[in-house]
């Protein structure tokens, strides 16, 4: 069955993003607009992904591949055209422009429309140009910007209970991601029938920052991405159809080392985070709780630790503690040590380089499943950033 309550049911299914050609696009005078720190060697990043998405399967997982249901959507005519209409709505290229770029989709088949939707198109690359807005570009600029970050599933959907929350992303170079998630959701027939908690034309919801921290309960980052609206809005639908009790907001230092919650907290198990230890115990959470009739009531905020381990009904949540000096702690927050992957409880997926915290989680009694992000890491995500959870086994449900 799709849909997960927890952070760490066994992982069931899961889809990734194997980076292709897009990572290709990247260069260093447009890397920080598509929000990569470094340049990838793209055959070794294939290879990585390789390997994690290998490391899943080892374990039980299906690998669903966004590429290729995106493909089995282009399929259908419907998503075909719905796709080329939005995406060029949202681009802006003007009329003549938007019309030869039209012709030229529209007689791609459906793996190369896959292709040109995720690693964009170059001006020199459409089959005919011409006009003011086509004369004016470089050769070089995009009729369709590539989306390198698609890689990072987590973001642009999210399951929550059977439902399927297809995201608004923040950033300009992320938004088109979730345009094409919302087609696989809405045309694949893997997907018939699932119900779509939230839509990407809502406030800002980013899936990183969506933690199901137990059935029942959701924690949600607000910082550089999702806007507090965002999590007013998802507590609504979440309420209204009856997916949570309980809602953290969890405001977030507003910078790129912590854009999303989950890249200073992830879970390890059913009571356990591994968290950035200089935030563990100041971060704070509002609690929020519904009132019937779309009413929210909202608490005053505590410790978010202290508020989680209420709305879970626990007496406390734990804590792996890492221990870690100061500058290692921040190196391997910028590297994703805090941004595992659970497979089961006690099981997880890290990055190997971070040393000193999987050391530190082993030490706890979780199992470490390491995994090379040299390449990977340099678009600042980890293994829960690079996966999106079709399906857990479910805890529990709640009354
Ligand atoms: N959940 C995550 O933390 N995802 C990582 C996203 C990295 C991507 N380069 C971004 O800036 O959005």
């Amino acid at each position: 069955m799709n849909g997960a309550d927890s952070e760490v049911g066994r992982l069931e299914t899961v889809m990734l993003h194997r980076p292709g050609a897009e990572l290709k696009r990247l260069t260093p005078r447009n890397s920080d607009k598509l929000l990569f720190d470094g340049i990838p060697w793209v055959g070794r990043a294939q290879e990585e992904h390789d390997a994690f998405a290998q490391a899943l399967r080892d374990h039980g997982v299906e690998v669903l591949y966004l590429t290729e249901l995106l493909q089995d959507t282009l399929e259908y005519d419907a998503a075909r055209q719905e796709v080329i209409s939005a995406m060029l709505e949202e681009r802006q290229l003007g009329d003549l422009l938007a019309q030869l770029t039209r012709g030229h989709l529209e007689d791609l088949d459906p793996e190369d429309l896959t292709q040109t939707l995720i690693a964009g198109l170059a001006r020199e690359e459409l089959k005919s140009g011409r006009g003011l807005v086509y004369g004016l570009m470089d050769r070089h600029d995009f009729v369709i910007d590539p989306l390198p970050n698609l890689l990072f599933t987590r973001d642009s959907s999210v399951w929550i209970g059977d439902r399927v929350a297809v995201t608004s992303l923040a950033m300009p170079a992320r938004t088109r991601e979730s345009m094409l998630t919302r087609l696989i959701y809405t045309h694949h027939p893997r997907f018939a029938g699932v119900e779509h908690l939230y839509e990407p034309w809502l406030e800002h919801v980013e899936g990183g920052d969506v933690l199901l921290m137990a059935p029942g309960v959701i924690a949600v980052g607000t910082g550089e991405r999702t806007t507090p609206a965002g999590v007013e809005r998802l507590c609504r639908r979440v309420f209204a159809a009856g997916l949570a009790h309980t809602v953290l907001a969890v405001p977030i230092a507003q910078q790129r080392a912590t854009m999303h919650l989950d890249t200073i907290c992830t879970m390890v198990d059913v009571d356990t985070v591994v968290m950035y230890p200089p935030v563990a115990y100041s971060l704070q959470a509002y609690a929020v709780t519904s009132l019937g009739n779309g009413e929210l009531r909202v608490f005053e905020p505590r410790p978010f630790l202290e508020a989680a381990a209420q709305a879970m009904g626990i007496e406390r949540v734990k804590v792996i503690d890492t221990g870690l000096d100061p500058v290692t702690a921040e190196r391997e927050q910028w590297d994703d040590g805090n941004n595992t992957l659970a497979l089961a409880p006690r099981v997880t997926v890290a990055y190997e380089r971070n040393v000193e915290t999987n050391a530190r989680l082993e030490a706890s009694g979780v199992k470490v499943i390491r995994i090379a992000g040299s390449e990977l890491g340099s678009g600042r995500g980890g293994p829960r950033c690079m996966s999106c959870p079709i399906s857990r086994e479910r805890l529990a449900t709640f009354a």
